[in-house]
């Protein structure tokens, strides 16, 4: 490890903090299932015997993420306590440990709030890893030995279709080139679409003038939200395209909204207005459904992408076994973190399936950019076919937010994961005891159905450390 002699030896205390911000006030990220979202995040620090900390999170939606919060603390012994060598040396056999954990694998496995609670701890590992290596995720990644970076994945169910060996083997092919690479990504970026101007709680006008905004600065590609009601999506889509010309990208997206019949029905309604792609037609976990989607709708141009809720490892190997999709959307905390997320990338390349990671909500922007950037530097080599969802919200409250230049994401330089949040913006969007929270309870601006704590109630605002 470099810097040896400041280095942290060993993880002291986990600490996880419940962050929302009320994004449903303005509909922001409102689709054909989620309509009043609040953008929220479980936030992990994870402390050492130095001042070096890593900062974990995994995005959620509103009253969910104490959920995600309770799994955390729950599984927060399987690295307290930890020599940081042990962890690293064997990345993998952490991560088992974790998503093996016997008492609460039963509530998974691998799957949905207590692997959402592995990808917040196994976040902040990697941030921390990246942060004593002094590199940005993405080049501490870059620069692994293929044997060491593969020794971070779990193999276990995916052997069938990738054996470790041969993942080695597909990075030590792309060694050549790395350098120039490398150098196209810090002087370029990678490039990006966005989703910003198609919420569906957006009205047609606040769309329109939200894309030409994006127009005047340069972007060409796209996304928008369909899948509520038909007419509604074919007017929309018609101005979309007015707007945006026919040489620009439309991408649709029906967050799992339909049955695998009513999706081929409903965008061969869409066709017309030429979409790259229907991401999310129906339920993420049927894996078939989802062949005979594509099946149908590639005559008619239109591919089949999805991932931002698909579990774990598992379902994206059958997803391209089964040829099912066109655009393979990783996300950087709905699977088990980084670990797993390697692992789904060397499939894709394998299956000779693009990636496009899902972002926006908190903090995925900001990750995704160093998975994303690995692959092009590391695994598939090029950018073609190949963009970065980008939403322009909450990135003000992260000490190094995604940077933008001429519609592409700049590379990062600042060591670790991107994740950190100012401590003022932990304080004031802490659930629900943050002040930003308690005016909007005193102000009447919003009522939590469950709980609706009564404001005048004070508690201690950081969470509960686990402390060895
Ligand atoms: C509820 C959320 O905003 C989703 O609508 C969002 O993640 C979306 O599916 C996307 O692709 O960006
Ligand atoms: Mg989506």
């Amino acid at each position: 490890m470099a810097h040896a002699s400041y280095s942290p030896s060993r993880i002291r205390g986990l600490s996880v903090r419940d962050i929302r911000f009320p994004t449903s006030l303005e509909l922001d990220g409102s689709d054909a299932i989620h309509p009043d979202p609040d953008y929220s995040c479980a936030y992990v620090i994870l402390y050492t015997d130095t001042t070096f900390k890593g900062h974990g999170i995994a995005f959620t939606i509103g009253r969910g993420n104490e959920l995600v919060v309770a799994a955390v603390k729950s599984l927060s012994h399987v690295v307290v306590g930890k020599p940081l060598r042990k962890i690293f040396d064997d990345f993998a056999g952490i991560w088992r440990a974790l998503t093996s954990e016997s008492q609460m694998r039963w509530v998974g496995p691998e799957k949905g709030v207590i692997h959402l609670a592995v990808a917040a701890i196994t976040n902040a590992l990697w941030d921390l890893w990246a942060r004593i290596e002094h590199k940005p995720l993405w080049k501490l990644l870059a620069d692994m030995e293929p044997e060491r970076l593969v020794s971070t994945i779990d193999f276990r169910y995916i052997g069938d279709v990738l054996k470790k060996e041969e993942a080695i083997q597909m990075l030590k092919d792309m060694q050549p080139g790395k350098e120039v690479r490398e150098e196209r990504m810090l002087s370029r970026g990678y490039p990006a679409y966005t989703t910003a101007a198609g919420w569906l709680g957006y009205s047609e006008e606040k769309i329109e003038q939200l894309l030409k905004g994006f127009m005047s600065q340069g972007w060409r590609h796209f996304k928008i939200k369909v899948g509520q009601d038909l007419e509604d999506d074919k007017r929309r889509c018609k101005i979309v395209r007015k707007i945006i010309g026919d040489e620009r990208t439309l991408m649709v997206d029906a967050n799992q909204k339909w049955d695998v019949d009513q999706a081929i029905e409903w965008m061969k309604e869409l066709a017309p207005y030429k979409p790259l792609w229907i991401e999310e037609p129906t339920s993420p976990d049927d894996v078939l459904g989802h062949t005979t989607i594509a099946k149908a709708l590639r005559p008619l141009g239109i591919g089949v992408a999805t991932g931002e809720m698909c579990h774990n490892r598992v379902i994206f190997k059958q997803l391209l076994q089964a040829g099912a999709i066109d655009y393979c959307q990783i996300d950087a905390c709905r699977m088990g973190g980084v670990n797993e997320v390697l692992s789904v990338y060397l499939m894709a390349k394998k299956f000779n399936v693009p990636v496009c990671p899902h972002a926006g909500g908190v903090g995925l922007c900001e990750m995704v950019q160093h998975l994303q950037m690995w692959d092009y530097v590391s695994v598939s080599g090029t950018t073609k076919d190949r963009m970065i969802e980008y939403v322009g919200i909450l990135s003000e409250h992260f000490k190094n937010p995604r940077r933008i230049n001429r519609c592409h994401y700049i590379a990062p330089k600042v060591p670790g994961y991107s994740v950190e949040m100012w401590e003022k913006s932990l304080l004031d969007y802490e659930y629900p005891y943050g002040p930003k929270w308690k005016k909007l309870f005193l102000d009447g601006k919003y009522r939590d159905p469950q709980t609706s704590p009564p404001p005048w109630v004070e508690r201690r605002l950081s969470g509960d450390i686990n402390m060895r």
